[in-house]
């Protein structure tokens, strides 16, 4: 099959102080995030002077891509759409239609199933594609890689070099880490017959799979972030308790590793080199945080490979036996009720 551009969708974040509740807005509309925690994140963004590395760290992966398209020989422009902050999909999409692009294949920054991390990109998908209208290009999900050698291998080797950077000290803890959810959207992820939770499960596989390529014996799966009022169950346990566990259980350290996001975007540099760093030098434990694999050459070559099994046919390398899902056209779910999204209070 023949593709015209590869549109790089993202979360999108601010760029500046006034952009910051604009964009918290566009986040949480009609989620039932309580105000006061919107201002708490707020702070958080004003931290860093109102600006998420997000989008930069996206232009960067972008342009990796790009490069490593040219180097094989495949012509494809690349086009940037965020869900939440400008460069808006809707803009992207339209774009795309502007300059004749009838099949378009899409790569969304998340790894892995559930409702945040695959369904809301579809219905970003086909929103832009609503108000695009009948020009709209064909868009073409890529599928979820948190099972992909490449991804494993450079989230490996970047847990690896924490590791190093605490001279490789005894005892010192494996931590994976990814955006808590409501329990609700955890046990309604993946299709109906499957048994549900397929966010949690494949975040628990990544996590293994990780952990076996550099032979670990021990290594915990945590959650960060969460944002719900709190009586509202989300998955637990939040990273920051969890480091006082293992304090409590005389853990002289912790490795932390993000593996649920694939960028330090806003809530690794704050929710982990902040908080999770903080608490661990209350307790006097070593601390070291894993970047992201998304500034690893093997990410953009990753990328490649997901867009060759639609342009060549290339075989689907995957490590785990979960189906390879969240490939779907024009927004559609993966299957019917998949990761069906949650009536919210
Ligand atoms: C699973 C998941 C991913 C991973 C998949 C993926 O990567 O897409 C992810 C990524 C991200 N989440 C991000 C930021 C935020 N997420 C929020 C709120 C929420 N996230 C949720 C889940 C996830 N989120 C959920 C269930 C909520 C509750 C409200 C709702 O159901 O929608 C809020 C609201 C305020 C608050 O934190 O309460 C913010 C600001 C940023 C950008 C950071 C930056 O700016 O650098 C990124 C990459
Ligand atoms: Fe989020």
């Amino acid at each position: 099959m023949r593709y015209d551009a590869l549109l790089w969708l993202s979360f999108g974040g601010p760029e500046g102080p006034e952009d910051v509740l604009p964009f918290l807005e566009n986040v949480t509309r009609g989620r039932g995030v309580p105000r006061e925690r919107l201002e708490a994140v707020a702070e958080h963004y004003h931290h860093f002077g109102g600006v998420s590395p997000i989008n930069a760290l996206n232009r960067a992966a972008i342009a990796a891509v790009e490069a490593r398209l040219a180097d094989e020989g495949l012509d494809l422009p690349v086009v940037f759409g965020n869900r939440n902050w400008d460069p808006y999909v809707e803009d992207a999409v339209a774009g795309l239609a502007a300059s004749g692009a009838r099949e378009v294949l899409v790569f969304p920054t998340s790894a892995f199933g559930g409702y945040s991390a695959c369904r809301q990109y579809d219905e970003d998908i086909a929103r832009a594609r609503a108000a695009c209208g009948a020009g709209a290009p064909r868009l073409v999900k890529l599928r979820q890689f948190f099972d992909h050698p490449l991804f494993v291998a450079s989230v490996a080797d970047a847990v690896r070099a924490a590791h190093a950077s605490l001279g490789d000290a005894p005892g010192v803890r494996t931590v994976f880490t990814a955006h808590s959810v409501p329990e609700a959207a955890d046990v309604a992820s993946g299709p109906p017959d499957e048994g549900g939770r397929r966010y949690s499960r494949q975040i628990g596989e990544a996590a293994r799979l990780v952990a076996a390529e550099i032979g670990l014996a021990d290594y915990d799966v945590v959650w960060q972030s969460r944002s719900g009022p709190p009586r509202i169950p989300w998955l637990e346990p939040d990273i920051v308790d969890h480091i006082d566990a293992l304090h409590d259980k005389g853990v002289p350290g912790v490795v932390v590793c993000p593996i649920g996001f694939v960028s330090d975007h806003l809530e690794v540099v704050w929710d982990l080199d902040n908080e999770a760093a903080e608490r661990a030098a209350e307790h006097g434990m070593a601390f070291a945080r894993s970047t992201g694999p998304d500034t690893d050459p093997r990410f953009a070559e990753m990328v490649v490979e997901l867009i060759r099994e639609h342009t060549d046919g290339a075989p689907a390398r995957k490590l785990s036996d979960f189906p390879a899902a969240g490939c779907t056209v024009d927004g559609a779910p993966c299957a019917v009720a998949c990761c069906a999204p949650q009536r919210r209070p």
